[in-house]
């Protein structure tokens, strides 16, 4: 929400299952101040450059995958989910997971239990909180629901493990780093670079320096005035705001991957426009984030795919600090507010024939990249989604680098709105299948 009334809507609603912490449901001055610690630390110079090499590093091993399986149906999700969860954990700690390292197997089994809550798995944590509940919702007990409360933990201890390593890499003399950093299950793997997995002749990586002192971002974050006064309150928000970075980025991202892959592989002639550019623009060098403005196509067709999939279709929720005036309607003080993008992105007086893929609505007469003002796939405002950038230079090099290598089809005839989804808090298609082929024209 922007303007004098985003100000009003900025909190969460307090509610039986609000956290109350972090980023993704946190109010007032503590998620101001996160929020501001957290962008602070990704508006680093080399952020863009950081998000490349962990890409380019993960998606080695998803054009191999791919590469074993021309011709058969692929579960897009079980392929690109490492990815998405890896980018995250590179991000943080400057590194990202080895393809052998345990924590990786950790923090992936994590990511997939997230990936799977749904409004059950949430209401079986309420029903933790208020014991008045638990009898009415007991037959939640008995189904096969995500265990929030126990993924979280689990989630925390590895944050923990890094928050620990981070800080004594900061500070090697800090004690009190030394005396927690006690050897657990996944130390062997720490001494463990992933370049360390790499031969020669395969993506030259670096390790992932964010700015000139070469800190990572979790190392940004935990120098910002707010965190380094290490107490237990801040630690909880400092947890629960990288729990956060999973919560929301991985699931989110990754359904934005399938629902472009999905899309491209339901239209050929966008597919195809999109690989000459990319042929013409990248040849067979590396792609890079900076290509991008020669491949208005790509960027297009991907927008065009947020916009119709509709990641987050009811974004989150919001609350009214005070009565607000919204175009004629009275909003009073306490109301939840829902902005329901999925009902924006298919206004068709805002976009003509919504239903069709049409990448040509994001380029502007000259042939470059634009966004229509009402698309708003990240939010809006104060509150919008701090992974943004994060995302675009994801599905960027995701598309770029597999619509390079394969053609892509569908696995089954039904047409992109016959698919089935979940509306969940993401909104994604179940068990995306799509057949990768070698390309029949390649540069
Ligand atoms: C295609 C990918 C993504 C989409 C469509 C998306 C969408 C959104 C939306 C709609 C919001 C809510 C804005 C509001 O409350 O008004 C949001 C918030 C958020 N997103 Fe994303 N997101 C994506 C990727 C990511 C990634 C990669 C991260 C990880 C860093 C992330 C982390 C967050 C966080 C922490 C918030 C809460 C921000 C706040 O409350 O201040 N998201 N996202």
């Amino acid at each position: 929400m922007e303007g004098a009334a985003g100000e009003l809507l900025l909190d969460r609603p307090p509610g039986p299952g609000a956290i109350g912490e972090g980023l993704l449901f946190g109010s007032g001055e503590n998620w101001q101040k996160n929020k501001t610690a957290t962008l602070r630390a990704l508006h680093a110079a080399t952020f863009v450059q950081a998000m490349e090499d962990v890409v380019h590093f993960e998606l080695r091993e998803v054009l191999q995958t791919l590469q074993a399986k021309l011709g058969q149906k692929v579960m897009v999700g079980d392929v690109l989910i490492g990815p998405c969860v890896n980018s995250i954990v590179g991000l943080l700690k400057g590194d990202p997971l080895a393809m052998d390292d345990p924590d990786r197997r950790e923090v992936l089994l994590i990511s997939q239990n997230l990936a799977r809550c749904d409004l059950a798995s949430l209401l079986q944590l309420i029903s933790l909180k208020h014991p008045m509940l638990r009898l009415p919702l007991s037959f939640l007990f008995c189904t096969s629901i995500v265990n929030i409360p126990a993924t979280a933990k689990r989630l925390h201890g590895l944050l923990r493990k890094w928050i620990r390593e981070s800080r004594t890499e900061t500070d090697p003399s800090d004690s009190s780093c030394r005396e927690s950093a006690a050897p657990d299950a996944s130390s062997a793997s720490q001494e463990k670079s992933p370049s360390a997995a790499l031969t020669s002749g395969q993506w030259n990586f670096s390790k992932m320096s964010l700015n000139e002192e070469n800190e990572s971002t979790l190392q940004r974050i935990l120098k910002q005035p707010e965190f380094v006064k290490v107490t237990e309150k801040t630690d909880i928000e400092l947890i629960q705001s990288l729990t956060d970075f999973f919560f929301g980025g991985v699931t989110s991202t990754l359904s934005g991957a399938e629902f472009v892959l999905m899309y491209l592989s339901k239209n050929p002639d966008a597919r195809r426009t999109a690989q000459k550019e990319i042929d013409a623009v990248a040849g067979n060098e590396d792609i890079r984030w900076s290509m991008k403005d020669q491949m208005p196509f790509l960027r297009a067709c991907i927008a065009e795919a947020l916009r119709l999939g509709c990641v987050t279709p009811s974004s989150l929720p919001h609350v009214a600090l005070k009565e607000i005036q919204i175009e004629g309607y009275s909003i009073p003080e306490g109301t939840t507010v829902m902005a329901s993008i999925y009902s924006l992105h298919r206004d068709p007086e805002l976009f003509a024939e919504p239903e069709e893929f049409r990448p040509d609505r994001h380029l502007d007469s000259e042939g470059r990249f634009k966004q229509p003002h009402s698309y708003r796939p990240f939010g809006i405002g104060a509150r919008r989604c701090v992974g943004e950038a994060m995302a675009d230079i994801q599905l960027f090099l995701y598309t770029a680098s597999i619509l390079r290598q394969f053609d892509i089809e569908p696995a089954d005839s039904r047409s992109a709105q016959d698919l089935e989804t979940h509306m969940r808090i993401v909104h994604r298609l179940i068990d995306l299948q799509c057949v990768f082929t070698e390309r029949k024209n390649s540069c």
